[in-house]
Formats: structure tokens, sequence, C-alpha cells
């Protein structure tokens, strides 16, 4: 059992502490806002009982349970006191990370690993001299207790067996660590959908299809492979003598990247941020929380599907 804290509460904060909680460790949570801090209480709950009424956590956890194993704490001095994994989940913004960072080089027990939850930043330059030896990255995908995947990256001057022993606690919890050598904005699976995004974003700004018609070709033309067949494995089922012709041919460039698209700018503009705001790309009319858990109630069926049909390709490959 280790001493976790969690820093930021909102989309990916409070589901990772609900992760660590479940993974037999003591988390505290904290946040700068109040309401956001008050409110995760709840959404860790409703994702705690779905999870258990799904068979993807123990039947005998209870918000009881959540209730020792997660404290909240408006102090982070108080949040961090004792922790020997401190997780990073604020806001992508550079210099809130970077004023965090600096708070907790005061205020953290010297032994305490860094782990950033940043979806692209290097966020190492923000880290102090001090805490470099133990600082990371530990990427996770939402929602984090159900997608296994967790991005994990040491800092230039991490010290050896850092990440490895963050590892051996993430895959205790039945993670899929994956460890690559140094930093890349996005990792591996954050620059793929990166890419899906540059290319999306293109078409819908374009007007070449709606955001509707976009995620149909997505659904009916790409979901069905990727879980048997990732990327590779499908490319060798297509004949790599087409994929050289396809790069001979030159027969696709992508777009050139731009800093904003029109139609996401003017969606924000209209308060249209997502599914917490009621719409987004979307209408999400109803309870937050009760989209939440139809996502999920959604999610652990492919999982649990997807873990009984096996997969063709990647680490976990069974012919
Ligand atoms: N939303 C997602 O699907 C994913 C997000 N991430 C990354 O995780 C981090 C958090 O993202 P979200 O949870 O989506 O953001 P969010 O905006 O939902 O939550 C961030 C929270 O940080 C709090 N905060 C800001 N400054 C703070 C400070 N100094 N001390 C304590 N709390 C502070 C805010 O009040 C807010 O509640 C970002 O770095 C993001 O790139 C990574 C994977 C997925
Ligand atoms: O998809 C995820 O959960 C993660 O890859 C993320 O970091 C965020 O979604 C972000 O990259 C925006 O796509």
């Amino acid at each position: 059992m280790a001493r976790v804290a969690v820093i930021g509460a909102g989309t990916m904060g409070h589901a990772l502490a609900l992760v660590f909680a479940l993974g037999g460790h003591r988390v505290r949570l904290t946040d700068s806002n109040k309401e956001t801090l008050a409110r995760a209480q709840g959404l860790m709950e409703t994702a705690l009982a779905t999870l258990v009424a799904g068979g993807e956590a123990p039947a005998d956890w209870t918000s009881g349970h959540l209730a020792q194993a997660v404290t909240r704490h408006d102090s982070l001095a108080e949040a961090v006191d004792g922790a020997e994994l401190i997780v990073e989940a604020i806001i992508e913004v550079p210099e809130a990370k970077r004023a965090l960072y600096e708070q907790l080089d005061k205020l953290a027990p010297a032994e305490a690993i860094f782990a950033s939850n940043t979806s692209h930043l290097d966020v190492f330059p923000l880290i102090p001299a001090a805490r470099q030896r133990k600082a990371m990255i530990a990427h996770w995908y939402t929602p984090p207790y159900l997608v296994d995947l967790v991005d994990v990256i040491p800092g230039p001057e991490c010290e050896k067996g850092v990440v490895e022993g963050v590892s051996d606690m993430l895959r205790a919890m039945g993670k899929q660590p994956i460890g690559l050598k140094k930093f890349v904005p996005g990792y591996v699976a954050n620059r793929i959908q990166a890419a899906i995004g540059l290319e999306v974003q293109h078409l819908l700004d374009e007007g070449v299809a709606s955001a509707e018609e976009i995620d149909a070709a997505i659904i009916h033309g790409l979901a069905l492979r990727l879980p048997i067949l990732g990327f590779y494995a499908k490319a060798d089922f297509t004949g790599l003598a087409l994929m050289q012709a396809v790069k001979r041919n030159n027969s696709y460039a992508p777009p050139k990247p731009t800093p904003s698209s029109p139609v996401l700018d003017k969606l924000v503009a209209e308060g249209r941020t997502g599914v917490l705001a009621g719409a987004g790309y979307y209408d999400w009319p109803g309870d937050p929380a009760a989209l939440f858990e139809a996502r999920d109630k959604k999610l652990i069926a492919l999982k649990q599907a997807m873990r009984e049909i096996g997969t063709m390709a990647g680490m976990e490959r069974k012919l």
C-alpha cells in the first residue's frame, strides 16, 4: 500500500484517485477549486457503483471503502503530507504546472515521486532541479479506471528504478504501462490520436463531412478491426506490397497543423465545452453523471468482450 496524493480533482484527477484506491493505496485528493473537489466524491461513487455492477471492481467495495481509501483535502500541504507518489492532474497550462511544482518542492516529502498526467507537455523543465531525480510522466487515458494503458516516461535526470517501481505498482493494479525511453510530445497513443484529430478537424473545418459522418466512418470503418489487429497486424492482412504502393504513390498528405480550429473555437465560445456543459460537438441532454455512467457501462461490456475474444496483435497476441 502506497500513500498517493492526486493534485487536481477534475475529469482525470477524480478518476485517478478511484483507480489508486481500488489498487489498494491510500489516496489524498485536492483541487484549488472547492466545488470541483466537492463534486469529485459523487463522480467517484458513481464510477465505483458502475464498476462494481459491471464486475470490474470487487463486489464488496462500497462507498464506505472509498471514503476510507480516498480523503479530500482543501489544503495542498495536507494532501501531500507523507505522500510517496504525487500524481499531478491539474490543467494543461505550463505556467499553472510550474507554479504547482514550485509549491510541491516546498511541501512534498523529499523522496516523493512526481508523476505528471500531462497529455502532451514536456513538464520536466517546469519542475525544480531538486525534484528532477524523482520526476516522471505517467499519462493515463480517460476513463483511467477502464482504459489500462499508461505511458510512463522518466525525466532526463530521473533516477534508475523510479519508473520501474511505478510501473510495477501499475501492473499490480492491472494496468498496462508502456515505457518510452525519452519524452516525445503525446507519447505513442496520444500522437496517433493527435494525428487523427488533425485529420478529422480539417475534414470538419473544411466542410468535407459532419462530426456525425466522421464518427460514423471511424465506428463503422476502423473501430471493428483495431481491437483485434491494431495497425501492423492489419497491414499484414492488407498486404505489404499495397502498403508500399500507397507510400510510393504519395497518396496521402496530412493537413498542415494549425493552432486552432474554427469549428472547435465556435463551440467553446458558445459554451458547448463537452458533456459536463450539456453539449459539445453533440448535444448531451440530462445528468452528466448518468451520461458518464452510460459510457462506462458500454466500455465495460466492450472491454469484457475484448478480453474474451483476445487479440491477434500487440503484446498479448494469441493465435
Ligand atoms: N481530460 C482527459 O481526457 C485527459 C487529460 N489529461 C491531462 O490531465 C491533466 C488534467 O486534465 P483534466 O482532468 O481533463 O482537466 P480538468 O480541467 O478537468 O481538471 C483540472 C483540475 O485542476 C485544478 N487545478 C488547476 N490548478 C490547480 C492547482 N494549482 N492546484 C490544484 N488544482 C488545480 C482545476 O481546478 C481543475 O479542477 C491535464 O494535464 C490533461 O492534459 C490526460 C489524459 C486524458
Ligand atoms: O484520450 C485520452 O484520454 C488522452 O489521450 C488525453 O491525453 C486527452 O484526451 C488529450 O490528449 C486530448 O485528446
